[in-house]
This record gives C-alpha cells, structure tokens and sequence, in this order.
C-alpha cells in the first residue's frame, strides 16, 4: 500500500545548460509542491503505513528548509554563488543543479536516510519511500524512485554535499538535526499508549 504527503515551498534558482532560456541565465521562483510516497506491507497499531503527523518532524523539516531560499548548484560560478550567500539569508548549496529532476531525487536521499534513522514507535511495518515527486509548475513534475536516486549517471548525491545555511538551520525544530542525520544518529518516534487491545 501506497501514502502519499504533500509539501509546498517557495524557492528560487537558475537551472544552468537548460534549453529554456529564461530559466538558465535568470533567477526565478517556483511554488514548489513535493509529494513524498511510502509503502509498506503491513499497517502499525494504528492501522495506518505511517502516522501523517510523523512526518511533520524531520521529513517536514528538510522540506520546509528550501521555502524562501535560493537554491545553486555548488559548481555554479563562484561570484553568483558569492552574491546568493551575501544577499539571501536563507541559502541552500547542491551537489546537483535544481531542476524538478534534481529536487525530487535529492528529496529521496535525505528522507531514506531519515527514515533508515528514525526509530519507529508504533509497530510500523516494513516502512519505505516509495519516491518523491516534485512539482515545479502546476503543468510539470519529476518523480524519482529508488533507482534514479542513487544513480550515478544522474549525478551522485550525498548527504555531505548538501549545505544548509545557519539561517536554515536554525529554524528547524532542532538546529543539529542535519548533523546528527550526517553521523548517523537516531531519531526517535514518540512513544505510544495503546487504549484498545487487539
Ligand atoms: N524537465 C524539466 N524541464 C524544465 C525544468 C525542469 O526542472 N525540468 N525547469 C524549467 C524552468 O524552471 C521553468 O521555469 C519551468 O518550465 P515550464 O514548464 O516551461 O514553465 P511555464 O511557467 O512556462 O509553464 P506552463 O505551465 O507551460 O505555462 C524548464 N524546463
């Protein structure tokens, strides 16, 4: 069985090498839409594949991140990514150019390595992203699947390559979350009180 969360954020970026002129030479901003998919095949003592409100924490957290950021490809040139660093608080460095494709791919491998961390609490099952979709416009989305995430061929994505500005940082519900992701701490669910019985 199939979830599905959806997440909304404001950012702005340049897409470099594109063929669409306006967005490869020019900043701009996109009402992002992100729709994070999980499965499982077994329901927990909610009877659910996972709580929604879980997914309110860190997963939340990563996404809310890029609202009213500019994001740029660290390979970018170093006096455009001077300038977003000086004149946006809010800064987000990415070892891959945003696109739709990029942000969905990249997506998936903060939140597997969030959810591979997190210590369920509720008898959740088998537990998994599914993939993540990424909508830029109301007319155009990438959706990326374990396959495409961690597929070299579409540049490699690690956890260390992403860099979160101190703005960003700390206004998550806990600042050192990204580095605890980093070295690979857990994140623990809330505990649950059962009221019925099965
Ligand atoms: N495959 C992709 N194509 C394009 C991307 C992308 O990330 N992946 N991004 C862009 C631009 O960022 C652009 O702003 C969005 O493109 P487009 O859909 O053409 O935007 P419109 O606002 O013109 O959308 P309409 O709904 O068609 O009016 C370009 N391509």
């Amino acid at each position: 069985m199939l979830i599905r969360k959806l997440f909304k954020f404001e950012n702005a970026h340049i897409v470099r090498n594109c063929s669409s002129d306006r967005c490869r030479r020019s900043i701009h901003g996109h009402s992002y839409k992100v729709e994070v998919l999980l499965e499982a095949h077994a329901l927990d003592q909610g009877q659910m594949v996972y709580d929604f409100g879980l997914m309110k924490g860190t997963i939340k957290d990563v996404i809310d991140a890029f609202d009213h950021a500019i994001c740029f490809w660290d390979k970018d040139d170093p006096d455009y990514i001077a300038l977003c660093k000086t004149f946006s608080a809010r800064w987000i460095s990415m070892p891959v150019s945003p696109s739709a494709e990029q942000f969905a791919r990249l997506f998936f491998v903060v939140i597997d390595a969030l959810l591979k961390q997190t210590t369920m609490a509720n008898g959740e099952g088998d537990v998994l992203l599914h993939s993540v979709i990424a909508h830029e416009t109301d007319t155009g989305y990438a959706q990326a699947f374990r396959d495409d995430a961690y597929n070299p061929r579409m540049g490699t994505i690690a956890l260390a390559d992403i860099v979160f500005s101190e703005q960003v940082q700390m206004e998550w519900q806990d600042p050192a979350m990204y580095a605890k992701l980093q070295a690979g701490e857990l994140f623990a669910n809330p505990p649950v009180e059962l009221q019925v019985r099965p």
